[in-house]
């Protein structure tokens, strides 16, 4: 069994990466499982391979060994992309998920169904002593619900239905929204790469 660090302190994250990475007999580790308390690392970049890499170096030149982070969000093209990078974010420093999702709905308030399309996007950043930081993406395309429904998952998943499907994100299984999210679609990119290494 191999070990692999991610630099997260997002716990709905780290279930999509434990299901993910289970399979491949991986065990992951989040930087909330450290023994040590690990500071925040501002993420001051604006685009998601600034922000995974900066959360990858750092943990990278902190301990000498090789780390992935993922930085990733929600694209609303009604709303010009947003919150898109600042999708932790949205409805104030808090990283509040309910009110998050609630400050989409209240911005696309009389928008109608076929103008709420978007999408999920996840940058993985992988991160090794002495060499380039490598990037691989993710996108899942869907369109955003009137209202939150569904218990499962985390942050946007309640609105947003991906293409295709009757059913937001919140309500499939951790084994149904990992076949087609953009965490997992980033994740198959990166574990090719992986194995031309
Ligand atoms: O599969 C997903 N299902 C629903 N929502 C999602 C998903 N993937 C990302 N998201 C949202 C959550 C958060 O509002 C933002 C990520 O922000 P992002 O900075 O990458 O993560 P974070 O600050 O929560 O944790 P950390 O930086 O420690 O990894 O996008
Ligand atoms: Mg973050």
């Amino acid at each position: 069994m191999k070990e692999i660090i991610i630099a997260t302190k997002n716990r709905g994250k780290m279930k999509d990466f434990e299901a993910l990475f289970t399979p491949l007999n991986i065990k992951v580790t989040s930087l909330l499982d450290l023994p040590e308390d690990i500071e925040d690392i501002e993420e001051t970049g604006t685009t998601f391979e600034e922000n995974a890499a900066i959360k990858a170096e750092a943990i990278c030149e902190k301990f000498g060994i090789a780390v992935i982070a993922d930085d990733s969000g929600l694209e609303v093209d009604a709303l010009n992309g947003e919150p898109g990078v600042y999708s932790a974010r949205y409805a104030g420093e808090k990283k509040d998920d309910q009110a998050n999702l609630q400050k989409v709905l209240a911005e696309l308030k009389g928008v109608p169904d076929h103008k709420r399309t978007a999408r999920f996007v996840c940058v993985l950043a992988v991160a090794q002593p002495g060499e380039k930081t490598v990037f691989k993406r993710g996108e899942c395309e869907g369109t955003i619900g009137q209202e939150p429904i569904g218990e499962n998952g985390f942050g946007y998943d309640p609105i947003f239905f991906p293409i295709g499907s009757d059913h937001t994100m919140a309500e499939m299984s951790p084994a149904e929204k990992n076949k087609i999210s953009h965490r997992r679609k980033a994740l198959d990119q990166l574990i090719n790469w992986l194995k031309e290494q």
